[in-house]
């Protein structure tokens, strides 16, 4: 599961109470509102929804009805119904037709609608992630053991350590390595770095490479929820622990038993979340909301902030001793614009990944295209880079994607690298033989980067034999690093 905000689309014929709704829910979720059932079966259309809230009663259609359509048509967005009558027959419709998460009642509490949402959200996810794994329902048959075994494995290749998009002279493999060899025992893993670096990424690779894989992986974002539902969220609660707590809730810890919990953006954490984690961390127990009995959980800590902890904790704004207990071991994941080796090589992945899906299963990018892409520095790292590429793809008309789809600043990036590659060749120093064995280096590096270290290809591509490769790879010293 992303610890991006889970998405939630709001069906209501009445404007205010859509916005009511939105301004509610969008503090811990990516709100979509439609007044129409039109409207929102073209956002469920275009977007990737987690949850629809419908309104029972609306001019086009019953809620029921418009969400049998959606349970038809995704049958993994998790479905609510809001409604202003207790009406049994309705209810009834609900549960039987549309297969509905909850059937909430207006008015509605704020804390409920949002703890209401938040679970429907995590059946969602996991839905999808049963999808990925294809597990059927009659997994307790001996013939679908092995089903479900061989799809595990598969879900364990997609997140593999391996499949972690990256070249052959990357800071990344050192950190994959390292995680790789952590993996094995079950100490905590801190992974600090910028938003959007990848962190999730390597903390589902951990997952996968320890001996938990077979188990859950789970994770939360710490920053979307108030302290009171992040408590709830993750430790549980007990029917009637507080307004709105119409069922008891099976907290995060409990449901990754065996497997690893991921507590994103840990550092925004409050100081009493802080101390009630720091308890469930030393006594490896449990007390879900409003219980007085404790709950043994054996899960492994696997948490992730784009702050530096140790500054937050001599600032006096994390605790120390959970510091110390989140940290056995850390990394530090650098910037894409530390690694801008990879950025050629994610981006083509991205690409192949998302380009069908836009209608445009040829679609390169052109050599000037790879170059801005490099040259550009990515604040938001890898998430921003999909984000350019996703835009340039809406807005081709053809297979090749040429610069002038990038984004202003970022082909303006080629236009300072092309001052860089002046400033470059202005600084080289030596006669005119040394000068040029310099730039033969620069181009080697830049070939071999492109091609992912294969030989073969940049050799081709250079008029090159193998041979001839090698031996200037010795000359200039450019082996890559292990
Ligand atoms: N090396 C990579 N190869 C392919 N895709 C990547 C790579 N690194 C990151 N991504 C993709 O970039 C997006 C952001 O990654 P991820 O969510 O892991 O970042 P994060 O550091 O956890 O972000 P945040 O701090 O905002 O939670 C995801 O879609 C992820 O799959």
């Amino acid at each position: 599961m992303s610890t991006t905000l889970p998405v939630v689309l709001i069906v209501d014929d009445e404007i205010r109470s859509l916005e009511t709704l939105r301004r509610t829910l969008e503090e811990a979720f990516e709100v979509f509102t439609a007044a129409s059932t039109d409207e929102a079966l073209a956002i469920l259309q275009n977007e990737f929804i987690h949850v629809v809230i419908s309104d029972q009663r609306m001019p086009d259609m019953t809620g029921v009805a418009f969400l049998k359509l959606v349970r038809e048509r995704w049958p993994e967005v998790a479905r609510i119904i809001l409604s202003g009558y207790a009406d049994n027959a309705d209810i009834i419709a609900a549960i039987n037709e549309a297969g509905i998460y909850q059937y909430l009642l207006k008015p509605w509490r704020p804390d409920a609608l949002l703890l209401t949402v938040q679970g429907a959200a995590r059946l969602a996810t996991l839905q999808r992630e049963n999808e990925l794994l294809n597990v059927e329902l009659k997994a307790g048959e001996p013939w679908m053991r092995s089903r479900v075994a061989a799809k595990r494995q598969q879900a364990s290749d997609a997140f593999a350590m391996h499949s972690i998009v990256r070249a052959a002279n990357s800071p990344l493999n050192r950190i994959c390595a390292l995680l790789t060899k952590v993996a094995v025992h079950d100490i905590a893993v801190l992974i600090e770095g910028e938003s959007g670096v990848g962190k999730e990424l390597l903390a589902r690779a951990l997952h996968y490479a320890s001996h938990r894989a077979q188990r859950p992986f789970v994770g939360e974002n710490c920053a979307a929820l108030p302290e009171q539902l992040l408590e709830s969220v993750l430790f549980g609660h007990k029917r009637g622990a507080f307004t709105g707590a119409y069922q008891d809730h099976v907290g995060l810890f409990q449901q990754a038993d065996g497997g690893t919990i991921f507590l994103d953006e840990i550092g925004e954490t409050s100081p009493a979340f802080q101390a009630k984690l720091l308890r469930v961390l030393q006594e490896g127990e449990i007390r879900p909301v409003g219980s007085s009995r404790s709950l043994r959980v054996d899960v492994r800590v696997v948490s992730a902030t784009n702050r530096t902890l140790a500054d937050l904790v001599q600032q006096g704004r994390f605790r120390e001793d959970l510091y110390y207990r989140l940290s056995p071991f850390a990394v530090l994941t650098p910037p894409l614009r530390e690694r801008p080796e990879d950025i050629p090589l994610i981006a083509l992945d991205l690409l192949e990944r998302m380009r069908d899906s836009f209608g445009l299963p040829d679609a390169l990018f052109s050599p000037a295209t790879l170059v801005c892409l490099q040259n550009y520095r990515w604040p938001g790292n890898v998430r921003q880079l999909k984000n350019e590429i996703q835009r340039m793809l809406a807005l081709a008309d053809a297979p090749v994607l040429g610069p002038e789809l990038l984004s202003p600043q970022v082909l303006h990036a080629g236009d300072e690298s092309q001052q860089q590659e002046l400033a470059f060749l202005g600084s080289v120093r030596g006669d005119l033989k040394e000068r040029l064995d310099q730039l033969e280096s620069q181009i080697i590096r830049e070939t071999l980067t492109r091609h992912r270290w294969n030989k073969t290809r940049a050799a081709s591509e250079l008029g090159l034999s193998r041979v001839g490769l090698r031996n200037k790879l010795v000359r200039y010293g450019l082996e890559p690093k292990a």
